[in-house]
C-alpha cells in the first residue's frame, strides 16, 4: 500500500484543495473528520504525517472545532495552516488574540530562522493570507520561523517534535512557493515517498466497490457527462454486467442532447443504457416555481423518485452509482461549509431515499475526474466534454420555467456552440452556455417596435470549477454569435456578456 498525508477538517473552503496538491506531488493524500481519534492514526502505519486544515472558527469559540490531544504524542509530523496553526498553538501552551489588522489576500513573509518547510527559499515569501486570529506566543519549545508586517509570528516550528505550523495558505495558487513548502514538508520531514498515482486510485476504487456491493446490481445514473461516464467506466471493470445505467431525459436537456447521448453510450459503447422520458413529471412539477433553490430541490427529488420506479420494474436493485464530484459536495454545504448552492445530486437529494449512494469521485476536482478518464480508456470527446449541468436548462431559465422560455435558450445556446467550435475555442472555453435573464427589453427591427428577451452569454476559463475567470472571446466572434443570435431565434433581441469571475459570481446564473 501506499504511504499517506491526512488532512483534518477544520472547515476551510480550501481543504480538498490541501489534499490534491499532496496527491499531484505522487503520495496518496485524504481528508478526514476532526474527530479521527489519535489512536486510529497512531494505528496506522501508512500514515507519515497529519495537516491540520484552516477554518471559520476562532480557537476560544465556546463551539470551537477541536482536535483529540493525544495526537501530539503519537510521534508523527503534523503541519499546521491557519486555524491549524491556531490550534496547535493554543494546545501546546501558545497563545492566539484576534489581530488589531484582519489580514486577506496577498502578503510578504521575511525569513528570520529558516527550517525544513523553507529549504532552499528566498528571504522574502509572497504568500496569500485569509485570518482574523493570530498567534502571539509560541508553545515551549517552538521557534519563531517568519513575520510579516502586522503579523510578527506567520510561521513557527518545534523540529525535534516534527511539528511545523504556518498562518498564510499554501495550497493556493497565490502562494507562489506553496507546493515547494508543501513538498517540504511532505517528502523532507515525512519522507513520504512518491508511490501513488491515478492508478492507484483506480484499483483501490474497484476493490472497495467489489467489496462494498458482492453480488448486488447497480444502478448507474448517467448523464453523458464526462463524472457519471468514468463511474460507469469504474464500475464496468469492477462488476462487468450487472451494472445497468439510466439516462434521464427531464426536459431540460440542450438540443439533439438525448439523442446524441444514446446514440454515443448504446450504440457506440455497446453499454447497457435505459433513456427514461420523464419530460412530463419534471416539467408539471416546475410549474409556477421561481426560486432557484427551490427548483433544484425539486429536480433532485425527482431523479431520484425516476431512478427508485424505474429500476424497480425489472429487479430491486439497492444501488445508486453517481457522478459526484467534490465541488458537487462543498458547494451543497457540509456541517462546517455554508451552502452556495444545492447541488441536485447532494443537497438536492430527498430525505427518504431507498438507495444507497456509490459515489467513487467525490473526492476528486474535475480535472483529476479528466485524468483517470484517459487512464480508463474513455476517448477525448468524452473526457473533454464541457460539464452540465444535472438540473439542466432550468437554472439557466431564471425564474419560472416555461417551454417558451427552453427552446429561446436550447436554440441560442446552439448557436453559441457551434460557433465556439467554428472559431477553434471550444478546447480553450471550459464552459460556454446561454442563460435566459427573466428579462424583456425595446428593440427595433425592420422599422418596427420590439419587446422581447434579452439573452446572456456566460462562458468562463477554468481548471477545476471552484474558482474561474470570464473568458476573452475575441470581439469578432462575440458580434457574429449576437448576429445569428438575433437574426435566428425570434424572441431575442438584445444579447449580454457576461463578464464576472467566480468568486465573487458563479458560473451558472442559478
Ligand atoms: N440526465 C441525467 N440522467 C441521469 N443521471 C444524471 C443526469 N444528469 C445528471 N445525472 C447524475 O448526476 C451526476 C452529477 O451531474 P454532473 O453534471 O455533475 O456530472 P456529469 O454530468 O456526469 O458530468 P459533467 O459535470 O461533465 O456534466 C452525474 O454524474 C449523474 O450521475
Ligand atoms: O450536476 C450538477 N448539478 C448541479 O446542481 C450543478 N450546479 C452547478 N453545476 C456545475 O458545477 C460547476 C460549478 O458551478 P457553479 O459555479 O455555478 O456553482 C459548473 O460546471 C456547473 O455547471 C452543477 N452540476
Ligand atoms: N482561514 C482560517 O483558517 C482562519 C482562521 C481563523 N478563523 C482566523 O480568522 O484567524
Ligand atoms: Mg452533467
Amino acid at each position: 500500500m501506499a504511504d499517506k498525508i491526512i488532512v483534518l477538517d477544520f472547515g476551510s473552503q480550501y481543504n480538498q484543495l490541501i489534499a490534491r496538491r499532496v496527491r499531484e506531488m505522487g503520495v496518496y493524500s485524504e481528508l478526514k473528520s476532526r474527530h479521527t481519534s489519535a489512536a486510529e492514526i497512531a494505528a496506522d502505519p501508512e500514515i507519515k504525517g497529519i495537516i491540520f486544515s484552516g477554518g471559520p472558527n476562532s480557537v476560544y469559540d465556546e463551539n470551537a472545532f477541536k482536535v483529540d490531544p493525544e495526537i501530539f504524542k503519537i510521534g508523527k509530523p503534523i503541519l499546521g495552516i491557519c486555524y491549524g496553526m491556531q490550534l496547535m498553538a493554543h494546545d501546546l501552551g501558545g497563545k492566539v488574540e484576534s489581530c488589531e489588522h484582519a489580514e486577506y489576500g496577498k502578503a510578504d513573509i521575511e525569513i528570520k530562522a529558516g527550517n525544513a518547510l523553507l529549504k532552499g527559499m528566498e528571504n522574502t515569501q509572497q504568500v496569500w493570507m485569509s485570518h482574523g486570529d493570530q498567534v502571539t506566543a509560541v508553545p515551549e519549545c517552538f521557534e519563531v520561523n517568519a513575520s510579516t508586517q502586522t503579523c510578527p509570528i506567520v510561521m513557527m516550528s518545534n523540529p525535534e517534535k516534527r511539528f511545523y505550523a504556518i498562518q498564510f495558505h499554501p495550497e493556493v495558487r497565490h502562494t507562489v512557493n506553496g507546493t515547494a513548502m508543501l513538498k517540504n514538508f511532505v517528502f523532507g520531514v515525512c519522507e513520504a515517498k512518491n508511490n501513488w498515482s491515478m492508478k492507484e486510485f483506480v484499483d483501490v476504487e474497484i476493490a472497495k466497490i467489489k467489496e462494498t456491493v458482492g453480488d448486488d446490481e447497480v444502478l448507474c445514473a448517467l448523464s453523458g457527462g464526462v463524472d457519471s461516464a468514468v463511474v460507469a467506466a469504474l464500475l464496468h471493470k469492477a462488476i462487468g454486467d450487472k451494472l445497468t445505467c439510466m439516462f434521464v431525459d427531464h426536459g431540460l436537456l440542450r438540443l439533439n442532447e438525448a439523442e446524441s447521448v444514446v446514440d454515443t453510450f448504446k450504440g457506440r459503447f455497446g453499454m447497457n443504457l435505459y433513456k427514461i422520458d420523464a419530460r412530463n413529471e419534471f416539467m408539471s412539477l416546475l410549474k409556477g416555481v421561481s426560486d432557484p433553490e427551490q427548483k433544484r430541490k425539486i429536480i433532485g427529488n425527482e431523479f431520484i423518485r425516476v431512478f427508485e420506479r424505474e429500476s424497480a420494474k425489472f429487479t430491486q436493485i439497492k444501488w445508486l452509482a453517481q457522478g459526484t464530484l467534490y465541488t458537487d459536495v462543498i458547494e451543497s454545504g457540509t456541517d462546517t461549509a455554508q451552502t452556495i448552492k444545492s447541488h441536485h445530486n447532494v443537497g438536492g437529494l430527498p430525505e427518504n431515499m431507498q438507495f444507497k449512494l456509490i459515489e467513487p469521485l467525490n473526492t476528486l476536482f474535475k480535472d483529476e475526474v479528466r485524468e483517470l478518464g484517459t487512464l480508463l480508456g474513455l476517448p477525448d470527446e468524452i473526457v473533454h466534454r464541457q460539464p452540465f449541468p444535472g438540473p439542466g436548462l432550468a437554472i439557466r431559465v431564471l425564474g419560472e420555467v416555461t417551454e417558451e422560455k427552453l427552446d429561446l435558450v436550447r436554440r441560442s445556446d446552439a448557436i453559441l456552440r457551434e460557433e465556439i467550435a467554428l472559431a477553434g475555442l471550444d478546447k480553450e472555453i471550459w464552459q460556454y452556455f446561454t442563460a435566459l435573464p427573466d428579462m424583456k427589453s425595446v428593440g427595433v427591427m425592420g422599422d418596427q417596435r420590439t419587446y422581447e428577451y434579452t439573452v446572456g452569454i456566460r462562458a468562463v476559463t477554468s481548471i477545476d470549477g471552484m474558482t474561474a475567470d470570464w473568458a476573452r472571446i475575441p470581439y469578432d466572434v462575440l458580434d457574429k454569435i449576437s448576429r445569428r443570435i438575433i437574426n435566428e431565434v425570434k424572441g431575442i433581441n438584445r444579447v449580454v456578456l457576461d463578464c464576472t469571475s467566480k468568486p465573487p459570481a458563479t458560473i451558472e446564473w442559478e
